[in-house]
């Protein structure tokens, strides 16, 4: 049972580490602004620029939303190049012009970046939307202190860091104190949540519950496999906490919807004899509007029967551009569609016609200057005071009568849930998302389920370099194994000696090497091997069940975390062995072949392709078959028979070269580029549509390269994406650019450069970890083709190695110095 030292050690740690990477983004961001000219952020996919002014409209919240795209007097597409904005970023708006002076300036001056948004008049605000010609911004004046919104005629779009999820995780955290440790509040302080039996199990007070079994269980889905099955029950049968394994494809999101239409309807055959409250969370928008959009497609009850689901989407909704059905569940469309809507409407649009006025969009054209200005922004203040005050009873009624709310993570946050309490709280992506982050909105609920798949991309973090450095120290000397950081925190706590920070024990993914990564596949299938040992008859057989076992009986109870890598999720099965959890374990995306791989070294072959996608081929898609019926039955063959290619170079001199013109630019390989455009001449002159290709390379470098090289033939169809962009993407062929290639047989990322490369990449590993993400970030494919350097690859690591053996062994290998592709 964790003591008050353990928890008090557990927070401190966490706050520390968090405050190391609120730094690290800030340094990030500050580097970048200050070092890179606009043309280099640009190229980084951090600035937009020569964007104008398209509409000023009034948001939830009173917020006003400035819409801009590219003007064709300034360019000749107007769709974006390749950036990095997404909703819910903090951008700054500020003059293209003097931004362009300013940064001339900086460079001969050394002034500092704010000294630039003082000089430049900036407008600072948060990324609404985004679609490939528009980025809308929402401006709250109350954070900017002035209400005059003077922008410019040219703008340009900068990324800054974001610092508001940080305080609501700090938030989290001083919650989390007050809640479990009663010496650390203050005589006033007031206390938002209770120390309920959740919390005390994720926190290791106390163990999970019995589960509450469940007899006769009738699912809605019958299509169920039999492990989804077990994991829809195991869900609904556990009192505090739940987590679901899911490897890709292997209908994770099909398998939350169950759980959710189970806890939601109140029937004769559901386990439930009232309606709960669902909140609904994902690490990402994309992950929300996944699962929004399979809730939205279920059929409505007989009439009668049931009322159908009402679910509300919070936050910046993502895909609202795209999906008609998200948008119409959005907060904010339903709340204007609602009557009580009708009278705050009048007020925003008075608001919005005395800020086009304030623009010069008035008669005459002319912006109001002086006092008149002054006046007229004076009434926009009132305005929004009165719009939010309506709007505030219209948000409530809309939530209240929500049964299932879904927002991300960090949104759970946000001042309209402030009040707001639920039964069960599900996270989807959990494993990609901060412990800190998961807390937001596990306050809020009695009873968690956690889904994801430790074996893809942990949480980005920017400040684990320096982390690493210190933990280095830990690796050599495991005995004592604080840091001095650590030591100071259990010199503070003399109550009892509290647990030391994790040590390595080939079950954290953020420096384990690839090869710890497949013991680690296979630790965790072996665990879930021990579970049905323990359930069932027999005592364990194999040497790897008996040490596993050993190993869950000397289990560790709440220690403080070593990196911010290590998920919620990651720590309850450390906690708690594999009991915490369930796997799916048959997948429905990938051809055998492309799925053997991972499933062997990380999976530990437990992984099985489902019979309807085992065997199929980009030759068997019926488009593809009709028009290849045409074609010669060789090129048929050898293009579309084949699910994995690998397209080797080495020898052929194919060198990477570092993007711009210094040490700090990210990579690309020309020739290479040569090559995948060439296959994809190739997949589309056998029938298949661009946008049934993704190509996936791990440097955004290269992205730009191919970009420009293809989107002018395939257009925006065509998916072109770093690993981290295009995980959980589907697509029938997929084809990989690794990049390097070069004489001295490096793979990784410039050490000395790395936290520039991270800001510009993006990326969350070294590329020594990248085939296994880029081998998990890829679905549904019938073909997948690799094209790289095995001469250069192989000395990355000893998984790489075993990743360019098993091609040897088993893809379709071509070598670029005898095939012209
Ligand atoms: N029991 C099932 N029967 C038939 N098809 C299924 C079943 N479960 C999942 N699928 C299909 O498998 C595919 C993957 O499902 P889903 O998107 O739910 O998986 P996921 O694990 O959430 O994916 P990701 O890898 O993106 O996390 C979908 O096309 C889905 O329709």
């Amino acid at each position: 049972m964790a003591s008050e030292a353990d928890l008090k050690a557990f927070i401190g740690r966490h706050r520390e580490l968090l405050s190391k990477e609120r730094n690290a983004e800030i340094e990030r961001s500050a580097l970048l602004l200050t070092n890179c000219g606009p043309k280099l952020l640009e190229q980084k996919g951090l600035a937009l620029g020569s964007l104008g002014v398209v509409g000023i409209n009034i948001g939830l919240g009173g917020k006003t939303l400035v819409e801009l795209e590219r003007p064709t007097a300034f360019h000749t597409s107007q769709s974006f190049p390749p950036h990095n904005f997404r909703p819910g970023d903090l951008a700054r708006i500020e003059d293209n012009a003097s931004s362009n002076t300013a940064a001339k300036k900086t460079a001969k001056s050394k002034k500092t970046a704010s000294a630039i948004a003082e000089s430049s008049h900036a407008t600072e605000g948060v990324v609404y939307k985004v679609s490939d010609t528009r980025i809308v911004i929402a401006v709250d004046p109350s954070d900017s202190g002035s209400d005059d919104l003077d922008l410019p005629e040219r703008c340009r779009v900068l990324k800054m860091a974001n610092s508001v999820t940080y305080d609501r995780m700090d938030k989290a955290l001083d919650q989390l104190e007050k809640i479990s440790i009663p010496s650390s509040r203050q005589s006033n302080d007031k206390c938002d949540y209770e120390l309920t039996p959740l919390i005390r199990v994720l926190l290791g007070i106390s163990p999970p519950s019995e589960k509450i079994p469940i007899t006769e269980l009738k699912f809605f889905d019958e299509s169920l496999n039999p492990s989804q099955q077990k994991a829809v029950k195991f869900a609904l049968e556990s009192q505090e906490v739940a987590c679901i394994h899911g490897p890709p494809g292997t209908g994770k999101t099909h398998t939350l919807i169950e759980i959710i239409r189970q806890l939601t309807s109140p029937s004769e055959h559901s386990i439930n004899e009232k309606q709960k409250r669902i909140l609904v969370c994902g690490a990402s928008n994309l992950s929300v509007d996944n699962i929004l959009e399979r809730l939205l497609a279920i059929p409505p009850p007989e009439k009668g029967k049931r009322t159908p689901l009402s679910a509300t989407r919070i936050g910046h909704p993502a895909r609202v551009m795209a999906n008609q059905g998200v948008l119409e569940a959005t907060l904010e469309v339903k709340a204007n569609k609602s009557d009580q809507a009708a009278l705050a409407k009048d007020v925003k649009s008075e608001i919005e016609s005395t800020l086009d006025l304030l623009a010069g969009k008035g008669k005459g054209s002319k912006k109001p200057r002086g006092s008149e200005r002054k006046k007229m922004w004076e009434e926009v203040k009132a305005l929004r005071k009165e719009y939010r005050q309506r709007e505030g009873g219209v948000v409530k009624t809309v939530l209240g009568e929500s049964q299932v709310v879904l927002a991300t993570c960090h949104s759970a946050g946000s001042r309209q849930l402030r009040d707001h309490r639920f039964d069960v709280v599900i996270i989807d992506e959990a494993t990609q998302a901060l412990e800190a982050v998961c807390w937001i909105p596990i306050f809020k609920a009695r009873k968690v389920i956690l889904a994801g798949d430790p074996m893809q991309l942990p949480p980005t973090i920017l400040s684990i370099d320096k982390q690493k450095k210190k933990t280095s120290g830990i690796a050599t000397s495991k005995k004592s194994a604080n840091t001095a950081d650590d030591q100071k925190t259990s010199q503070e706590s003399t109550a009892s000696k509290p647990q030391l920070p994790e040590e390595d024990e080939g079950t954290s993914h953020s420096d384990a090497d690839s090869e710890v990564e497949s013991i680690k596949g296979d630790d965790i299938m072996a665990q879930d091997a021990t579970i049905e040992v323990s359930q069932g008859e027999s005592r364990p057989k194999t040497k790897t069940q008996r040490k596993t076992q050993k190993k869950a009986k000397k289990r560790a109870g709440l220690r403080p975390p070593r990196t911010l890598e290590t998920t919620l999720f990651d720590r309850l099965e450390r906690m708690y062995g594999p009991d915490i959890k369930r796997l799916l374990n048959i997948q429905y995306r990938m051809h055998s072949q492309i799925c053997q791989f991972p499933s062997q070294t990380l999976y530990a072959s437990k992984l099985v392709s489902h019979e309807s996608v085992r065997s199929h081929l980009l030759k068997d898609l019926p488009a593809v078959s009709a028009f290849a019926s045409s074609e010669d039955e060789d090129t048929i063959k050898e293009t579309l028979g084949t699910p994995v290619v690998f397209y080797d170079t080495a020898g052929c001199e194919y060198f990477e070269r570092l993007d711009g013109d210094n040490d700090e630019g990210s990579r690309c390989n020309e020739n290479e580029a040569a090559v995948v455009s060439k296959w994809v001449e190739r997949l589309v002159g056998a029938g298949l549509l661009p946008s049934q290709i993704a190509l996936i390379t791990p440097y955004q470098a290269q992205v730009t390269l191919l970009a420009s090289l293809l989107r002018p033939v395939y257009g925006l169809e065509l998916e072109i994406g770093t690993v981290d962009g295009m995980q959980g993407r589907e697509k029938d062929a997929v084809i990989i650019s690794l990049v390097r290639s070069n004489d001295k047989r490096e793979v990784g990322f410039l050490k000395e450069k790395r936290r520039m490369n991270v800001a510009m990449t993006r990326a969350r590993r070294h590329l020594v970890d990248m085939p296994m993400f880029i081998l998990m970030v890829f679905t549904n494919q019938d073909l997948q083709c690799i094209v790289g350097d095995s001469s250069t690859v192989k000395h990355g690591s000893p998984y790489l190695k075993r990743w360019l053996a098993w091609l040897e062994a088993n893809a379709d290998v071509r070598f670029a110095e005898f095939d012209s592709v």
